[in-house]
């Protein structure tokens, strides 16, 4: 007998990231080659149309685990009985903006879809956040739907991480695959925190094999925490393909489970680890299994590293704020 079918809904899902996103899904790279798929898509009317093209070619492309696509722009018709929901549908940021000031143009958007999500969805339903400014507006569908447990809801800091694991790859030659915990920290924003203290490269402290603190301070964190904004200036738009590359990366090992030697960078509603305030959407060093996510404790933190945790809490704390004073949370 074949596995149950898992309903996936994806927002946005005319727009750049989902033209990447939804191939990759129904070709199985999210829930592997033996779990069909069924596809729920959200679009505002005007891009429904487009998004008519867009199923058009997923059924050319025949995907064997591909079950059914469906499309709409009503939220609680879309949502209805889905296990995984990726928010991804919300205006980029163009060159200039900083990804915060999109807080009032997306906020609303997920307020009605944190209702929506909290009206329709299935009782097993994960949330992933991936449009910006994702950690706030993982905070307000958080917020917005009080019968979903807090711990289903993650905003997207994988492409940071995955970054930080190319920069350090860049730098080293050692393959991806041999580096391991890297951790971004708080916000997925200029002020988010690539740390390597705890990392290892080829078994080794990343430290000692870098060797080189002037160039992790003065290169290495402003390279991760700026390369959106880069490759807005080269592209001319914002990041596509390797943001939907971490969106399936991010709920692949949400739903399947992390390595147990390595672990994976998640933003999720603090509990108060290593001093962050309780219910900000920060990002924690977390394991996952099974569907969920614990924040490895005891980790040492220097004075550096302090600082610049504190920093990117004291940022979120502002769009906390400023998102109550809008009265969206
Ligand atoms: N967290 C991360 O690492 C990253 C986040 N992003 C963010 O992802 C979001 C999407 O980026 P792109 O796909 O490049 O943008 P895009 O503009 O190409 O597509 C966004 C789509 O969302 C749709 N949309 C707008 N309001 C909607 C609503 N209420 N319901 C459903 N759909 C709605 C639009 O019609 C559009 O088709 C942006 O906020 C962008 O900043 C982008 C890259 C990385
Ligand atoms: O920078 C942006 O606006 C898009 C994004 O989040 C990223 O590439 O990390």
């Amino acid at each position: 007998m074949s596995p149950t079918p898992v309903k996936i809904a994806v927002t946005g899902a005319a727009g750049q990231i989902g033209y990447s996103l939804l191939f990759r899904i129904a070709g199985g790279d999210l829930l592997g080659p033996d779990t069909p798929v069924q596809l729920q898509l959200l679009e505002i009317e005007p891009a429904l149309k487009s998004l008519e093209g867009v199923v058009m070619e997923l059924d050319d492309c025949a995907f064997p685990l591909l079950e059914s696509v469906e499309i709409g722009s009503d939220p609680n018709v879309v949502f209805e009985g889905v296990n995984l929901a990726l928010l991804v549908g919300a205006r980029p940021r163009s060159a200039g903006m900083e990804r915060g000031d999109l807080l009032e143009a997306n906020g609303a958007i997920f307020t009605a879809q944190g209702k929506a999500l909290n009206a329709v969805a299935a009782d097993d339903v994960r949330i992933g956040v991936t449009g910006n400014p994702a950690n706030t507006n993982a905070l307000i569908a958080m917020s917005n739907a009080p019968d979903i447990p807090r711990d289903r809801f993650s905003a997207l800091t994988r492409l940071d991480h995955n970054r930080a694991l190319s920069q350090l790859h860049g730098r080293t030659g050692v393959p991806v695959a041999d580096i391991r915990k890297v951790t971004i920290w708080g916000n997925h924003s200029a002020t988010q925190y690539p740390d390597i203290f705890h990392a290892e490269i080829d078994g080794r402290p990343a430290v000692d094999v870098i060797d080189d603190l002037e160039w992790v301070e003065n290169t290495f964190i402003p390279t991760v925490a700026k390369r959106g904004s880069a490759i807005i200036d080269a592209r001319g738009a914002s990041s596509a393909a390797s943001a939907a590359s971490a969106t399936i990366d991010a709920a692949h090992d949400w739903l399947l489970g992390s390595q147990t030697d390595d672990w994976v960078s998640m933003a999720v509603a603090s509990d108060g680890s290593y001093g962050i305030p309780e219910g900000l959407i920060y990002s924690f060093p977390v394991r996952t299994s099974d569907g969920s996510w614990s924040i490895v404790q005891d980790l040492e933190i220097n004075d550096f590293s302090r600082a610049r945790m504190d920093a990117t809490a004291a940022e979120l704390v502002e769009e906390r704020d400023a998102v109550t004073k809008l009265g969206l949370i």
